[in-house]
């Protein structure tokens, strides 16, 4: 019962997402033709732009408010031994956001948005005045011995991630981000990844937080006999969400497609987020239109994942950290795609001869 009413919630938040407005497109496109350029000069930027438009149904939204929602979670798969770091830095890096010293602390201030720090599953007891208290388990159960969460869990996280872009939304955010942190999740997300688009653990997994070679080697062990023990079905997101993924995972699957479903863009970060944009995808196919691609991870995997999700990363800068700071990055491509298309002249204004 209570299962099937939370099904209903998410099923109701799944269909509003829409196809994008073609005319606020179209109406994008007249407007960058008749810009002092030749025409699709500004490359990707233009992409944006219009993108933005078909998102948002407006040519030049205003998106001044934004927002990196970083989801905090533990892994039990961390008892196997597949990071290079304690599960306790979870926790202690949650403190670290709070206190503005994290790298997508620094990213976020400078491209004037707020990072919205969330504990969705940490295994510790948390308490910041500026936390979001979300928990619903301390930690994921090992999945390297049964499911990591249980299908109802999966789906609150889910309806969290949405609820969290409504809260954002009401206080007049409009673009949004996503982050994480959480010992192992990289471990998860390329489990997530080599069930949903069936390639090995082997191409799915990379070193993370650093891992050497023989780390690695049993941490594609460890993704396999998780996905053997627990025989995720390839055809139901939730069922491979809910046995191999991560609370973190989920909640922000949860966050891509509340966006989506408020006509917000919102910009996918590294490989973990990667892996909730995938499930996102699979949920809800037309929220893909809805997610702007950030940056090309180092983790080895993350370009197959962005193809299978069919997103075009805009920055590669051989970053591997995760917690939203490739996404912050790109905070700054948007606002110069929309800057273009407002402040720039046209040929008419100008005087400037059109080809
Ligand atoms: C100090 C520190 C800060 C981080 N910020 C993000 N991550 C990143 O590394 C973790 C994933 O890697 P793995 O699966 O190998 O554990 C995640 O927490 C991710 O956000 C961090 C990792 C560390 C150690
Ligand atoms: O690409 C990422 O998001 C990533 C890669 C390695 C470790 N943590 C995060």
């Amino acid at each position: 019962m209570v299962q099937s009413n939370l099904c209903t919630q998410f099923a109701h938040e799944i269909g509003r997402i829409r196809p994008l407005d073609d005319e606020a497109m179209r109406m994008t496109d007249v407007r960058l033709g008749n810009l002092t350029k030749p025409p699709g000069s500004l490359g990707k930027l233009e992409d944006i732009a219009r993108q933005l438009a078909g998102i948002t149904g407006e040519v030049d939204p205003d998106l001044s408010r934004k927002a990196i929602i970083v989801m905090a979670a533990d892994h039990g798969v961390c008892a196997e031994g597949i990071s290079a770091f304690p599960a306790d830095v979870t926790p202690q890096m949650v403190m670290n956001f709070l206190s503005g010293g994290a790298a997508v602390n620094v990213l976020a201030k400078q491209a004037g948005a707020d990072v919205v720090c969330v504990d969705i599953g940490v295994n510790a007891e948390l308490e910041h005045p500026d936390l979001y208290a979300r928990k619903l388990m301390h930690g994921t159960n090992n999945m390297a011995q049964g499911r990591a969460m249980e299908h109802d869990t999966a789906v609150q996280a889910l309806l969290t991630g949405i609820e969290l872009v409504e809260t954002l939304w009401n206080k007049g955010y409009r673009l949004f981000a996503t982050g994480e942190m959480g010992i192992g999740n990289t471990t998860a997300s390329a489990a997530v990844m080599s069930v949903l688009t069936g390639c090995s653990p082997e191409e799915a997994a990379g070193r993370g937080t650093g891992i050497d070679d023989a780390r690695l080697a049993h941490k594609i062990e460890v993704i396999r006999r998780s996905i053997a023990i627990n025989e995720p079905n390839v055809e139901d997101p939730f069922d491979v969400l809910g046995k191999i993924g991560g609370l973190e995972i989920a909640g922000l699957a949860g966050v891509i497609l509340g966006a989506a479903a408020r006509r917000c863009p919102v910009v996918i970060d590294g490989f973990i987020s990667s892996a909730a944009a995938l499930i996102a995808a699979r949920m809800a196919p037309d929220a893909v239109q809805y997610m702007i691609g950030s940056h090309l991870s180092n983790e080895q995997a993350h370009k197959k994942l962005l193809d299978a999700i069919g997103l075009a990363p805009v920055i590669h800068l051989d970053m591997r950290l995760g917690e939203g700071t490739g996404a912050a990055l790109c905070f700054h491509l948007i606002e110069a795609a929309q800057r273009l298309l407002r402040e720039m002249a046209t040929f008419d204004s100008a005087g400037v001869s059109r080809g």
